[in-house]
């Protein structure tokens, strides 16, 4: 509730207060007589009106006095003569008591370059891409695509253990990754393999992980979907939420100490943000002006929880400028927008050594892994809405073909290659052999500790015990 104090010494205080407080105002207020400026008119209320009377006066008001509030955010109360000299700069002094509102009156608009039918809006800004990286941004998407397609029905058949799809966000995917060079250090959370494919991860390479096959990088340590790899500056994958952000700001802060032309870029989604390590990489990344990319997939839901329950703030991007980090939303389902968006990001951080974040509004078009059925907690409507009408390989799509880059015979080709591509990797990753039982002790100690003997002593009791239930296909 926003009331104006009116003492006979004419200072005027704005409050945005609730009934404990007005309890205690009128107390110490004493004899003096309040004011309400809540609908644009000042009404005097006598020292005698009831505080029930009071609150019931204003609690219908509520709406119209926080709008009134929202207006004086955007005067300016500041006593330019009148100010402190704090680190950080110069405080102007205001008399007014006045809370910052918890929330603009207008959210943060979001940039985007394709309208809805996937054509440039007359006058947009944006990074020019080239025949060639256009076209292959295009096939990448529907690369990933398909190979998201074959991979959960690879899951569903019981061929491997896990898997989750990328479907929807295609665009964050390539776009982001085909606007950095080989020499960005990216730390990803788990729903970006398009960078690796962008980078030229083969879709063998890909399967190998899936089936955690001796050719597999991680020795089958890890379950698939968690790629890594050294060669193409890809950390590999955590499943621990949030982990990847600290560790950027790291290794940012580091390429810039060695004076490269590089940056560091990280990627999570919105439930990432609810994580104490994005906070302290936010900060940390500020403070120390490491040149990292924060890219924040937000795409509304995290397993179940809606982004409604996951912050009350304008979504991502007003987390930025709390620390003190240039920030953007950006159309995550617009591939011209996200490039462009990252493109400017990655620049900015390097020249100015500093953190950018771009938060990209998207949706997980797919259930949260094969381990869920996200119909249990979200409309089909819903789900439809995102992947029909906004579908972003499709919207694209249109803007290559009105170039005249893009045919249906050049569609009908690549689908038709990378099906059986991917089909052969699965084939190929399926028939080689898995690691040996040893690697899961090894890699991480010189000479183990005894409870690692100790566990790899009972692992193989157990297996003497029920040979029955080990697979056979890896060698004891
Ligand atoms: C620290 C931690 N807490 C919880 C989990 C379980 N978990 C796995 S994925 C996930 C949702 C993450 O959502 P978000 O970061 O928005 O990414 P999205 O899956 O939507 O791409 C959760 C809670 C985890 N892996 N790590
Ligand atoms: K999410």
């Amino acid at each position: 509730m926003a009331i104006w104090l009116t003492r006979s010494r004419n200072v005027t205080c704005h409050l945005n207060i609730n009934l404990g407080l007005l309890r205690i105002l009128t107390q110490s207020y004493g004899r003096s007589s309040l004011t309400t400026s809540a609908t644009g008119r000042n009404v005097r209320i006598p020292p005698h009106v009831g505080l029930l009377n009071l609150a019931a006066l204003f609690s219908f008001q509520r709406f119209e006095s926080v709008k009134a509030e929202k207006q004086h955010d955007s005067e300016d109360h500041g006593d330019e003569k009148q100010a402190l000299d704090f680190p950080g700069g110069r405080v102007t002094f205001t008399s007014h008591l006045r809370f910052i509102s918890e929330s603009p009156e207008k959210r943060i608009h979001c940039y985007r370059v394709l309208d809805d039918n996937g054509q440039t809006i007359i006058g947009s800004n944006f990074q020019k891409v080239s025949k060639e990286i256009a076209v292959k941004m295009y096939s990448h998407m529907v690369t990933l695509q398909i190979m998201d397609t074959i991979f959960y029905e690879a899951q569903r058949q019981g061929r491997i253990s896990f898997y989750l799809t990328t479907i929807g966000e295609e665009a964050i995917n390539i776009a982001s990754a085909a606007a950095l060079t080989l020499d960005d250090i990216i730390f990803p959370q788990y729903r970006e393999p398009g960078v690796l494919l962008w980078r030229g991860f083969t879709l063998q390479e890909f399967a190998n992980q899936c089936f955690g096959n001796k050719s597999d990088y991680g020795k089958g340590r890890q379950m698939p979907i968690h790629y890594g790899s050294n060669k193409l500056n890809y950390f590999t994958v955590s499943s621990t939420i949030g982990t990847q952000l600290p560790q950027a700001v790291g290794a940012a802060y580091s390429l810039k100490m060695d004076k490269k032309n590089a940056c560091a870029v990280t990627y999570f989604g919105d439930g990432g943000t609810s994580e104490g390590d994005f906070h302290a990489a936010m900060n940390f990344a500020a403070v120390m002006e490491a040149p990292v990319v924060f890219i924040c997939r937000n795409n509304g839901w995290a397993i179940s929880t809606p982004t409604s329950e996951q912050f009350r703030s304008d979504g991502v991007v007003v987390k930025g400028q709390a620390y003190g980090i240039r920030s953007i939303r950006v159309d995550g389902n617009d591939t011209l927008a996200v490039y462009s968006a990252v493109h400017a990001a990655r620049e900015m951080a390097i020249s100015e050594h500093r953190p950018i974040l771009v938060e990209a509004l998207t949706y997980r078009v797919g259930h949260h892994s094969t381990s869920d059925d996200s119909t249990k907690y979200r409309s089909l409507n819903e789900i439809e809405h995102w992947k029909m009408a906004r579908d972003p390989v499709a919207r694209y799509k249109k803007w290559v073909e009105k170039k005249g880059w893009w045919t249906d015979d050049d569609e009908a080709v690549l689908r038709s290659n990378v099906r059986k591509e991917i089909l052969q990797a699965i084939q190929v990753a399926e028939k080689v052999e898995k690691p040996p039982l040893m690697d899961l002790f090894t890699d991480v100690y010189d000479s183990p500790p005894p409870n690692l003997c100790e566990q790899e002593r009972l692992l193989r009791e157990t297996i003497k015990k029920h040979p029955k239930d080990y697979p056979l296909d890896v060698p004891v």
